[in-house]
């Protein structure tokens, strides 16, 4: 699906990304999970097409080169979730999801927009939100409205595509945090593929099929959860101390830090 090389992103003689190789197959739950300034969201624009300059790429995106495609046709395959949303949108709700599907029409919005629309607001929970004014809502809400807009944008008959997401479960509660995971899980299991940067390490060991551990712009490792959670890994990448055991429900790795 996505495949990069060595990226390298350079600010001034900072090392913001150094040699940092991803591949994400069809169908792949991909966390990517690391301390703060670690480069986890560098890394998810790099791969997402949105930073350019003062980087070396060799992105294949479906093995074509990411440069190399159309943007339009791009914003049919992948989709992206930034961890910094305006906060200031003068709009209703359904509006703000009908930005997702710009792309798909030029003055007026069609029928399979406005269900488009209004399906993914019924699997993010925000229908009921649908006329409300989207600066009066609070920020879990606002994060919902954000997440129906991505997913409305990848409302489409394209097989294998690629959602972005970085930091999706930002101010959510906790049963929206494991329906959002849910979601994204559902999305993957139908042959797409996601590449999520998240804090919550158990949260990604329940969910991701693998990990990608990051530390000061570089990986430290990446493969299953078993393989990449260790007591070691964990404790020196986030020089934090922390144990593991196996979660008695789901046999994932459990980590327990501050002991
Ligand atoms: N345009 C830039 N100019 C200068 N420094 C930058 C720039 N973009 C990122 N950085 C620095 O690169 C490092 C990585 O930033 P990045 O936002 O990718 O980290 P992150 O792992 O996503 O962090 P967090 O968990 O805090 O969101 C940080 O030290 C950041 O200050």
């Amino acid at each position: 699906m996505i495949e990069a090389h060595q990226i390298n992103y350079k600010h001034k003689n900072f090392h913001i990304l150094d040699a940092v190789d991803v591949s994400v197959e069809y169908g792949e739950f991909l966390a990517i999970v690391g301390p703060n300034g670690a480069g986890k969201s560098s890394l998810l624009s790099i791969l997402a097409n949105e930073i350019k300059e003062n980087t070396d790429q060799q992105i294949l995106f479906k093995n074509k080169k990411i440069k190399d495609w159309k943007i339009i046709d791009l914003s049919h395959h992948k989709a992206k979730f930034s961890q910094h949303h305006s906060n200031d949108i003068p709009l209703l709700v359904k509006d703000v999801v009908m930005m997702g599907r710009y792309p798909y029409f030029d003055n007026e919005a069609k029928n399979e927009d406005y269900e488009a629309v209004n399906f993914v607001m019924i699997e993010t929970d925000i229908l009921h939100l649908q006329n409300r004014d989207y600066n009066s809502l609070s920020g879990g809400e606002k994060q919902r409205v954000h997440l129906s807009r991505v997913l409305a944008q990848l409302q489409n008959d394209v097989a294998h595509k690629l959602i972005f997401l970085d930091e999706p479960l930002n101010n959510l509660d906790i049963k929206h945090q494991y329906k959002t995971l849910q979601l994204i899980k559902n999305f993957t299991a139908k042959a797409n593929s996601a590449i999520v940067v998240l804090h919550d390490l158990n949260l990604a060991a329940q969910f991701a099929d693998k990990i990608l551990l990051m530390k000061a712009g570089k990986v430290v490792a990446s493969g299953k959860p078993n393989d990449v959670f260790t007591p070691e890994k964990i404790s020196e990448t986030y020089s934090f101390p922390c144990q593991i055991c196996e979660n008695p429900i789901n046999k994932n790795p459990m980590i327990i830090f501050g002991t």
